[in-house]
């Protein structure tokens, strides 16, 4: 047998071995699974994973290879992979890399040949938490030492926010959309775009009068990484918008608009990645099966104190998965609409927005 190569280290000594794929180097990440089945390129390249290692439950990874118009964002910032099979050796007429040289470009280390049904048990009883990855040579005290000193960044939207805005525009646009980056996925931008948006893509900082300055017909704030609550400047900027113009947010944008009403966010123990978690549409009385990425939640008790009604909820564990404010003409979902990767139920959560800018529009 091939000898191991590289491991895991976790803060109470526990140690997981595997060998090397993509980039070499040590790196302390936060761990979370993702029970997605398909879909590898895009959760690499989702920005809302920054500082995470992502232990992918689905055994086989890298079959498919890496295709030019897959990616959710350009600069894939990804803490680590951890995979059971990595195949380097893709078949797809689509693909142009293979997915261990996307990761080697952007300095992000893998590691393959690892029990990740073991792995994600030991995350389900014990929680997310820090993880070292790194040669097999380190010991396990010197791991456990590394671990201790070091702390995730919570500059994550920083990082991954453009630093200028830009913009995405379509043919024959009807609307004016100005959407706040926090971490965006291309998706949220193709799914504006086909519904005739001309999207104005600003960075997280951008203050309420700028947005004005720009006339928009609606206001997007877009999903993004860390803790809801390290970005108060995008909270403030809501807050001062409130019921100025047709509002939606998504994941991270979801929970900025609940903060920004006076509510509160909680870390859930594990947080909910994957393609196959039932929601419940509550006005629609009906399923849908959505695509998750997040590891805070609202809490459900600390809506009752503002003009946010549930409109969604989370089958799995009953967590708030969706608000709105109809006098506001603001609403968001916790989930993932635009999908990529996972199922497209949700989409009609955009042709609502649609709906609400043009009532306001009329019919000009
Ligand atoms: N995908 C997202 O926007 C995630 C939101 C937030 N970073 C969380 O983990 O809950």
């Amino acid at each position: 047998m091939k000898k191991f190569n590289r491991k895991l280290i976790f803060e109470d000594g526990n140690e997981y071995l595997g060998y090397s794929f993509g980039d070499t180097g040590d790196k302390v990440c936060e761990i979370v699974f993702n029970t997605s089945m398909v879909g590898y390129q895009e959760i690499l390249s989702d920005p809302s994973y920054t500082y995470q290692a992502v232990v992918m439950t689905y055994p086989l990874i890298g079959n498919y290879g890496m295709a030019e118009d897959d990616y959710e964002t350009k600069h894939p910032s990804l803490g680590a992979f951890i995979v059971g099979e990595y195949n380097d050796t893709p078949s797809n007429f689509r693909s142009t890399a293979t997915l261990g040289e996307v990761m080697k470009q952007y300095g992000i280390p893998g590691i393959y040949g690892v029990d990740t049904r073991k792995l994600t048990r030991y995350i389900r009883n014990f929680g997310s938490r820090k993880v070292l990855i790194t040669d097999v040579s380190t010991t396990k005290e010197d791991g456990m030492k590394i671990l201790e000193k070091t702390d995730i960044p919570t500059d994550a939207v920083s990082k991954v926010s453009p630093k200028e805005s830009y913009h995405a525009n379509t043919q024959n646009p009807k609307f004016h959309i100005v959407a706040i980056d926090c971490g965006m996925k291309q998706n949220i931008v193709r799914s504006l775009n086909k519904r005739k948006c001309a999207v104005t893509v600003v960075p997280y900082n951008t203050t309420a009068e700028y947005i004005r300055k720009l006339s928009p017909d609606g206001v997007f704030i877009s999903n993004g990484p860390g803790d809801p609550g390290d970005v108060p400047e995008v909270i403030e900027t809501i807050r001062k918008l409130h019921g100025e113009y047709p509002t939606f947010g998504i994941c991270l944008g979801h929970q900025i608009i609940c903060l920004s009403y006076g509510a509160q966010c909680y870390k859930l123990k594990f947080g909910h990645r994957g393609g196959n978690h039932p929601v419940k549409n509550m006005q629609a009385g009906k399923i849908e099966i959505t695509s998750q990425n997040h590891s805070y939640a609202v809490d459900s008790d600390s809506l009752k104190n503002t003009p946010l009604e549930i409109t969604h909820i989370n089958l799995l564990d009953n967590t708030v998965e969706g608000v709105a404010c109809e006098k506001d003409k603001v609403f968001s979902v916790q989930y993932h609409p635009e999908s990529a990767p996972g199922p497209e139920d949700s989409g009609y959560l955009f042709d609502r927005f649609i709906e609400m800018m043009q009532e306001v529009k009329g019919d000009a």
